[in-house]
């Protein structure tokens, strides 16, 4: 059941995204364009600086990040996620869609099937990526910055 009944009456789909969005770049908003499009409202769960473990800790603070995140046209709501708990933001949220972007490490169905263990009712879709931007990573973006700085005079 993907839409909800909304109070005044109308049918609201609510997607979920999340990410590090450490230093914005257009792949960050083509994601979250491409989410918001699967429904009518985007929430954005901004990962916290503490829970980042398979990469290194985000250079820009957690609410900062979630500072830029939030002035995005395309977002409606973005908060900072939990610093124990995942499902905790997602059960305050309740999202219609969760949708993970192309190179997030956790499997559609296993993360479906955790959900329903803990009875929520929400469909994991995943966005693919866009190969339209030369810069388009946090890390490509960090990487570039290094070398130009280690050849400056
Ligand atoms: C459904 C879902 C819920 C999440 N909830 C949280 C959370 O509560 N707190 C948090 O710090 N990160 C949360 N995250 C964000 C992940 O920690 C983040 O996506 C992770 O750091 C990997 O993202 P990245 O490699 O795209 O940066 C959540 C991710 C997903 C998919
Ligand atoms: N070029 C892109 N096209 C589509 N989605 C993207 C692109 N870059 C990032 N995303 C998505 O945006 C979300 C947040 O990105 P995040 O900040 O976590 O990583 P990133 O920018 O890919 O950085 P890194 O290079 O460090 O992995 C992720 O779900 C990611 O899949």
């Amino acid at each position: 059941m993907l839409h909800r009944q909304h109070l005044e009456g109308d049918l609201l789909v609510k997607v979920l995204a999340t990410g590090t969005f450490d230093i914005l770049h257009p792949g960050h908003v083509l994601y979250l364009s491409r989410a918001r499009e699967l429904g009518d409202e985007l929430y954005v769960i901004v990962a916290r600086s503490s829970m980042v473990r398979h990469k290194p800790k985000p250079v820009i603070p957690d609410e900062q990040r979630l500072k830029m995140v939030s002035a995005l046209k395309v977002v409606d709501r973005a908060v900072l996620g939990s610093e124990s708990d995942m499902f905790e933001p997602i059960r305050e949220i309740r999202p219609d869609i969760i949708a993970l972007g192309y190179d997030q490490t956790f499997d559609t169905e296993s993360l479906e099937r955790e959900l329903r263990e803990r009875s929520i009712d929400a469909k994991v879709v995943r966005i693919s990526d866009s190969k339209t931007c030369a810069l388009c990573s946090t890390g490509k973006i960090i990487k570039k910055v290094i070398e130009r700085y280690e050849d400056a005079p």
